[in-house]
């Protein structure tokens, strides 16, 4: 994850959220299926653009993944983080040039302070790219995933769902495009294969007492949309104008988040939003799935939409933060974003590259 840039509003100390009621009232939902396939801007498309741009976040309904497929991958989620450690261990991220593979709880830094949470990162299952001394280092992020043994299922079905949510994930650029009054199609080569989105199953212990509760940090993903599926316990939080705000559970909704290269497409049209999970206090862990839609490392750089001019207006250029630049150049951008998430890969893979801290 790529630690956020500074929040434009002072941030309240975590746990301590105070969400204004009314927009605690009015987190929208989107219906996928009701947006259809339509090419043709309507006044669903017009609500899509003004809850996007204006609050950043949204609840996605009408997605047509199958409930049963939702429940079979959050359950085998469950399963493999009641392996025994030396199980996780064997896939451990730091043996990944690739940044694939397990994070225990502590190992991931946001805003330089380690996260409290467990997780497997994925990838696009594709070969890795040739290293030699010209090859830039950023190909490094193109490679195999690390599969548990243990768990054949697991690799099972976070394929299938690579592919399910890629396709929602598509649908609702091309309908965010629409909304923009561009082609639905504008985007279509910055998203094609060989693809480049992640995914993530992560779990949040509890927070015991006086311990810290940063189940992660405040930050912003990095890809062009994000589609968080979380279970029941809550836990996420988004910055508004009023401050922190829960998102709370939705059924068989994702929370979706505006990415930084969406921002950049759009010259700051659509803002990534900033988000961050408070641990569970309940006892109970919290389980999550993050699927991060991201531009394909072939397409080389993020190409600038060319607006309408009453849209343009309003696009008040990407956020810039000296502390963590955003690079038009996506592979330049994404190796980034990893190398500040996971040192010790960094270290071991990328030494030259590795954040100074
Ligand atoms: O687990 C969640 O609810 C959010 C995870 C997240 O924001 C991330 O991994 O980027
Ligand atoms: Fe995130």
């Amino acid at each position: 994850m790529s630690t956020a840039a500074h929040a434009i509003f002072p941030a309240p100390p975590i746990g301590h959220a105070a969400p204004s009621s009314a927009l605690r009232d009015a987190l929208p939902v989107i219906d996928l299926a009701a947006l259809g396939d339509a090419t043709r801007h309507t006044p669903l498309h017009a609500r899509l653009a003004h809850i996007a741009r204006d609050i950043g976040f949204f609840y996605l309904e009408g997605h047509g993944i199958d409930t049963a497929q939702i429940e079979r991958l959050q359950a085998i989620s469950r399963r493999f983080f009641e392996l025994p450690p030396q199980a996780k261990e064997r896939i451990a991220i730091r043996n990944s040039r690739h940044f694939r593979g397990y994070t225990g709880v502590g190992g991931e830094i946001t805003r330089l302070r380690p996260d409290l949470r467990e997780q497997i990162d994925f990838g696009e299952e594709l070969p890795a790219i040739d290293e030699s001394p010209d090859t830039p280092a950023w190909w490094g992020l193109q490679g195999p995933n690390q599969w548990p043994g243990e768990l054949p299922e697991l690799q099972r079905e976070i394929l299938a769902w690579q592919e399910a949510a890629r396709q929602v994930a598509k649908r609702l650029l091309q309908a965010f495009l629409v909304a923009l009054e561009q082609p639905a199609t504008a985007l279509d080569a910055l998203v094609a294969p060989p693809h480049n989105n992640r995914l993530k199953i992560i779990r949040y212990p509890s927070q015991e007492h006086g311990r810290p509760d940063q189940g992660v940090g405040a930050h912003k993903d990095g890809g062009l949309l994000t589609l968080l599926l979380q279970d029941k316990v809550g836990g996420l939080q988004v910055l508004t104008p009023q401050g922190w705000l829960d998102v709370p559970p939705r059924e068989n909704a994702f929370v979706v988040n505006i990415g930084e290269m969406l921002e950049l497409a759009t010259n700051g049209y659509l803002r990534a939003n900033e988000h961050r999970v408070v641990s569970p206090r309940s006892g109970a862990s919290r389980y999550s799935i993050a699927y991060f839609f991201s531009p394909s490392l072939h397409a080389q750089e993020v190409p600038l939409l060319d607006l309408p001019p009453h849209l343009a207006r309003l696009a008040r250029g990407p956020e810039s933060d000296p502390h963590n630049p955003l690079f038009t150049h996506i592979g330049t951008n994404a190796l980034k974003g990893r190398l500040r998430s996971h040192l010790d890969v960094a270290q071991r893979y990328y030494p030259d590259l590795a954040p100074r801290r």
